[in-house]
């Protein structure tokens, strides 16, 4: 199997399994700059980028938001003057789904330098 960030996510659905204990160790290796969370009970995989400047910062923020639409899994975007926090999370199972760990690994891609 690919990296996660060359994994292509599932489609939403209700009842979607979340991540489980024994999955949660391996996922999380592979995303080692993300924190998992949790939100009054919904787990949620978080990661704060810091930059220069707020433009950088805005400009970051919405290269995830594109990337979010391209494959239809939107997160928590919050744009501030010198960094951008990344939360992911499946609202419709109100918890970590693999999507999440697939989407957190496709945003550190994003902040790698371009070849
Ligand atoms: C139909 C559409 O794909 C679904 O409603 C998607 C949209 N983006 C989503 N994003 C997230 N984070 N969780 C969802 O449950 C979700 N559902």
């Amino acid at each position: 199997m690919s990296g996660l960030a060359q994994q292509q996510c599932e489609s939403c659905r209700v009842g979607a399994p979340k991540v489980t204990g024994s999955e949660l160790p391996q996922l999380k290796s592979e995303v080692p700059e993300w924190q998992v969370k949790d939100d009054d009970g919904v787990l949620k995989l978080t990661r704060q980028v810091n930059f220069p400047n707020f433009l950088e910062a805005l400009e970051f923020g919405n290269e995830v938001g594109a990337l979010a639409e391209e494959y239809a899994h939107h997160p928590a975007i919050l744009i501030e003057w010198g960094s951008v926090t990344v939360t992911w999370w499946t609202h419709k199972i109100k918890g970590l789904h693999k999507n999440d760990f697939i989407m957190a690994a496709k945003t550190d891609e994003l902040l790698k330098p371009l070849p």
